[in-house]
């Protein structure tokens, strides 16, 4: 089958975008895993097909897939690619629309500088709902919240890692660092993403606090490994800082592929997350039935 695809970036966190309002492609796990890969498909961190949405009130189903093949509830940075991609590719006129994603409505909104906001919804802080499994686990106060002590088994010992837990609709386990380029993301990060007590596995960040209203930001994804940026992830690390006391309500989140600046006043309010959004090239390819 041959299809065309759109390859876009924001904050250097890559997708493929697949237009799928005309005609579903129905694609295998397999298959999304092969456009994914970098040496034999196309590359991306993660895949993105946008669909009609059957939904009154809501323009369009946002489908998300990490590299791995498997499709995933949540992609803030993607969330901000797919507004500029229906607007630029005329599937839209609106500057906002309403999205649905599998783990609910968000509205991302095109701005006149050319950087994107995207309302993400609220955090989730009830465990069995990130999913987190805490049995037998008590929590350690911290500032105004609370952190998690997860022991990792390395070849080097088992190291305790003290962790926040919440959900921007898809799972993350966030440590702070003192320094990032130092922080041990390629050794913990996938012991992390798989640990037991995560049974979705979990994107795994290394915050890096440098004042009240700036962090640095290094994430191992969920399904994709160590990306140059991941929006959720900068959601979920300057909501904990701000749980945790040590962040004001808006933050600028350095990350290794740009800048995000995410925004949250706290309690049911809705995390905002403004960040670039680039198309990089378009194309054709031919998926192999069975890669
Ligand atoms: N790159 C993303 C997150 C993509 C999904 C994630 N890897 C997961 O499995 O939950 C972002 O910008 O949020």
């Amino acid at each position: 089958m041959r299809i065309r695809f759109t390859k876009m970036q924001g904050a250097g966190n890559d997708f493929v975008v697949l237009d799928e309002t005309r005609q579903r492609l129905d694609l295998s796990p397999a298959q999304y895993r092969w456009l994914a890969d970098r040496h034999f498909g196309v590359g991306a961190d993660q895949v993105l097909s946008v669909r009609p949405s059957p939904a009154a009130g809501v323009d369009f189903e946002y489908v998300i897939h990490n590299a791995d093949g498997g499709e995933v509830e949540q992609c803030g940075n993607g969330a901000r690619c797919f507004a500029r991609y229906v607007r630029d590719s005329g599937l839209t006129s609106r500057d906002t629309v309403r999205v649905k994603t599998l783990s609910g409505v968000i509205e991302p909104c095109l701005n006149a500088d050319g950087r994107v906001t995207v309302d993400m919804g609220p955090p989730v802080f009830d465990l069995p709902s990130v999913p987190f499994d805490a049995a037998g686990l008590s929590p350690h106060a911290d500032g105004g919240w609370q952190k998690w002590h997860l022991a990792l088994a390395t070849s080097a010992g088992s190291p305790i890692v003290p962790v926040a837990v919440l959900s921007m609709g898809n799972p993350h386990a966030v440590q702070e660092v003192e320094d990032v380029d130092t922080a041990p993301v390629l050794t913990q990060g996938p012991l992390i993403e798989t640990h037991s007590r995560f049974p979705k596995r979990v994107n795994a960040g290394f915050l890096q606090m440098v004042g009240r209203s700036h962090v640095r930001l290094r994430v191992w994804e969920r399904g994709a490994g160590e990306t140059l940026a991941c929006g959720t992830g900068a959601c979920a690390a300057v909501v904990a800082g701000i749980r945790l006391g040590r962040l004001d309500s808006r933050v600028d989140v350095q990350t290794r592929g740009g800048l995000l600046t995410i925004e949250w006043a706290g309690g049911d309010a809705p995390v905002f997350m403004t960040g670039p959004a680039v198309t990089v090239f378009e194309g054709e390819i031919e998926i192999p039935e069975q890669p």
